[in-house]
């Protein structure tokens, strides 16, 4: 049995989440597109939403069971919570905002106070046990929110996007000091993000979410070998493309050894390998690497099986490279050196033509 089962429907308005969430220790990351129900199935969890059907046991305990009558209020229930605002009190040092967890669930002062401190102690802040909140800097606020939520010893620990506030250096040193205390924690984690980095890194599962339902879940690995769907393959930063396979003697010409998928509207992507046991007519997912995707000023000589004209529909640099948008018979992202950007001149409505070879495309079953 998991740790954390939950059966959760939630009606929110035009907005139903229907999900089933089963976690072991470790961390489960739930990612999906806003507004796909990350933060509801997290209150959910938490008694801060009511069910409309569906369940939630933890640690060996009913929190919820629509067909019960059963929902305990959040205080009742084992959990601890961390969100993007440590939301830290004013007013209280860092080793009494982490104490007041436990004293509220009645231990006693001293024994909270100790408790604390070695709270803070996981989390590298021991020194600054006698700030208080404004005289820390935002990523350390942060971690003291992670050991207050951690004090009370919770079978679930809920985390809603908590590195999201921090700047990028913040961000990063913060999230390796997580990963670090939550390698110790023995109980579920379920972590919300949009992050593709937080989700990989600190994820020992994936969740996808669209529309309030799973669309995939796996381990990271799992995941980027297999994506389902445009989203998922673009939280790992991969080209989807979904097809058929084509018949073996394909009318564009190519020579009857070639595999290729049918796309649609003509068009075909020639695969070096297909899955064993595909035939003609089956679906078929294919993902393509960004850097895999090779952008020409003219029409090239090249042994490349793939080839296209496409437009370019927007350039997005990160670092010292470029993600290079294109649309017209397929859509795709190529990733190339800011150097290549400015020798191509690769601006939005820029025609180019773009090569990808047959074995750089990874085809599976869809
Ligand atoms: N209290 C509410 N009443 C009505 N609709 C709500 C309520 N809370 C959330 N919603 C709607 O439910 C849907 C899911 O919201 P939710 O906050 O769970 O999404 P999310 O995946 O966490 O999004 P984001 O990434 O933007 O935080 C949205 O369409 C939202 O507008």
């Amino acid at each position: 049995m998991s740790l954390l089962e939950a059966r959760l429907a939630v009606d929110l308005g035009d907005f139903r989440l229907d999900l089933d969430l089963r976690c072991d220790r470790g961390v489960t990351a739930v990612l999906g597109p806003n507004g796909s129900g990350k933060t509801t199935a997290l209150k959910a969890v938490a008694g801060l939403h009511t069910l409309t059907s569906g369940h939630v046991r933890a640690g060996g305990r009913a929190w919820a069971d629509h067909g019960a009558r059963l929902h305990l209020p959040p205080e009742a229930r084992s959990v601890g919570m961390l969100l993007a605002d440590p939301l830290l009190f004013p007013h209280l040092n860092l080793l009494d905002n982490v104490a007041y967890g436990p004293r509220s669930r009645g231990m006693p002062r001293r024994a909270a106070r100790e408790r604390a401190a070695t709270e803070l102690g996981r989390v590298g802040l021991a020194e600054l046990a006698r700030r208080r909140p404004a005289q820390v800097s935002q990523g350390q606020a942060q971690r003291a929110a992670l050991a207050r939520a951690l004090a009370t010893d919770p079978a679930v620990l809920l985390l809603d996007e908590p590195l999201s506030a921090l700047d990028p250096q913040t961000r990063s040193a913060t999230r390796a000091e997580l990963s670090h205390r939550l390698r110790e924690f023995d109980g579920v984690t379920v972590l919300v993000t949009h992050d593709a980095l937080d989700a990989l890194t600190l994820g020992d599962r994936l969740v996808f979410l669209e529309e309030g339902r799973e669309v995939q879940s796996g381990t990271p690995a799992e995941v980027i070998s297999r994506p389902r769907s445009p989203y998922v393959a673009g939280v790992v930063g991969l080209n989807l493309l979904r097809g058929t396979l084509a018949q073996r003697a394909s009318a564009t010409g190519r020579p009857a050894s070639a595999n290729a998928l049918d796309l649609g509207a003509g068009e075909q992507l020639v695969v070096a390998e297909v899955p064993d046991g595909t035939r003609p007519g089956d679906p078929l997912l294919a993902t393509i690497a960004p850097e895999a995707v090779a952008l020409f000023t003219r029409r090239p000589q090249t042994s490349a099986r793939n080839l296209w004209p496409l437009t370019v529909s927007a350039v997005t640099v990160t670092g010292p490279r470029a993600r290079i948008h294109l649309t017209g018979a397929v859509d795709l992202v190529a990733e190339v050196t800011l150097g290549a950007v400015a020798e191509l001149e690769l601006v939005a409505g820029r025609e180019v033509w773009v090569s990808v070879k047959a074995t750089e495309v990874t085809a599976y079953p869809a």
